[in-house]
């Protein structure tokens, strides 16, 4: 409990239109961590930084900084600072007033604000920029620019909306790299949104998947990634072969019209479940020697490995990445090991997921 710094206790919001944004969510985030609320467009990502940053009030439930209640705390009094996804700089000022401006709102005297400012234009390497318009700045620099007024109050979070949505891909890149060694440089607790999954994947200490207002899934990125708790996470996170199955009795599942061993167990005698396998598990073999039976339907080189499409004979679609190649119309085998097949039993509370897991000895962070 030491370490956390903001806490959301049960907290829902909906508009008197009677949309529902957010469901009962509940987290704890700590001190001097990156973390990322993951979802697609309009799942509550952006509601979620607006109550945190005091612009939006929850419609039940409480938030907590650093153990006080704080609902009632306006956004100015909130030790958290937002960089926006435009970043909402001033085009009439300079790189230095742009930085300096909530601190002369403050009225903080003169010798004080140059040394701050100056201080976080250093910290993101635009030292030398002062007198710079901002019309002659670049998208990466304004980006740096947005983060140095962000820093300047010496916040204990900073909450980032979409910030590197703007930039082309290669830029994107650089920043991520950026935004994430400025963090662990400041060791502040940084609040990251995006509907990125490969960005949020790169960055994050940990991610919220967020869907329809709720937390689907929480964790590191790794444990996301080899496990995820449903259909809509393993679909949103990486690439993966969704398939409908049975769970015979433990360790035996069902789908694709054969019996296949895994390593799940504590389920009822065949109770539906649904199966994912990533797409570099699967690996290209023999008819014979494998478990499943595909036909090749496209072939696409992506660089490191070969892209393949197949569909087995019911019509299911296996994605198949490989550094093996393989004849478009060619039928294969596809192999994998029981560890790839991960049952996900259907409405499963985070909480029952990970104790189901916790029970078989898939520990997390593994
Ligand atoms: N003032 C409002 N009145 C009614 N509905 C609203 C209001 N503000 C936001 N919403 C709705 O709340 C939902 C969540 O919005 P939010 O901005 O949090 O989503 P998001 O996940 O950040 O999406 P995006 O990635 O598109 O920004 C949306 O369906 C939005 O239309």
């Amino acid at each position: 409990m030491g370490n956390t710094i903001i806490q959301f206790e049960n907290v829902s919001k909906s508009y008197d239109d009677g949309t529902v944004v957010l469901k009962n969510i509940n987290f704890e985030l700590e001190k001097g961590k990156f973390y990322t609320l993951l979802g697609p467009s309009g799942c509550g990502k952006t509601t979620i930084l607006r109550i945190i940053a005091g612009f939006t009030a929850p419609s039940s439930g409480n938030v907590y900084f650093n153990g006080k209640k704080i609902n009632n705390v306006p956004a100015h009094q909130r030790q958290v600072n937002t960089v926006f996804q435009d970043y909402a700089l001033f085009p009439h000022l300079n790189v230095f007033e742009n930085v300096a401006f909530g601190l002369r709102i403050k009225k903080m005297k003169e010798k004080e604000i140059q040394e701050r400012v100056r201080e976080a234009l250093k910290f993101v390497n635009l030292e030398g920029f002062e007198n710079r318009e901002i019309s002659e700045m670049s998208g990466g620099q304004r980006q740096r620019v947005a983060i140095a007024r962000a820093i300047v109050n010496n916040p204990e979070v900073i909450l980032l909306d979409e910030p590197l949505s703007a930039l082309d891909l290669k830029l994107r890149y650089e920043m991520q790299y950026e935004l994430r060694e400025l963090q662990q440089r400041l060791g502040k607790t940084f609040v990251f949104v995006t509907h990125d999954q490969e960005e949020a994947l790169a960055m994050s200490d940990e991610i919220f998947v967020i869907n329809d207002g709720q937390i689907q899934q929480s964790g590191s990125p790794v444990d996301i990634y080899d496990e995820p708790i449903n259909r809509f996470v393993a679909d949103f996170i990486g690439e993966s072969n969704i398939v409908e199955g049975i769970m015979l009795e433990d360790y035996k599942v069902q789908f694709a019209g054969k019996v296949f061993d895994c390593v799940d167990k504590g389920m009822k005698p065949n109770e539906k479940v649904d199966v994912v396998i990533r797409p570099e598990d699967l690996e290209i073999t023999s008819v014979d020697k494998g478990k499943l039976v595909v036909t090749v339907d496209t072939q696409l080189f992506r660089g490191v490995h070969y892209e393949l499409s197949t569909y087995d004979k019911d019509g299911n679609e296996w994605l198949v990445h490989s550094l093996k190649k393989a004849e478009v119309g060619e039928e294969i085998g596809l192999y994998f090991e029981p560890e790839a097949i991960h049952v996900m039993r259907l409405n499963e509370t985070e909480e029952e997921f990970d104790k189901r897991l916790e029970s078989y000895g898939v520990s997390e962070n593994a």
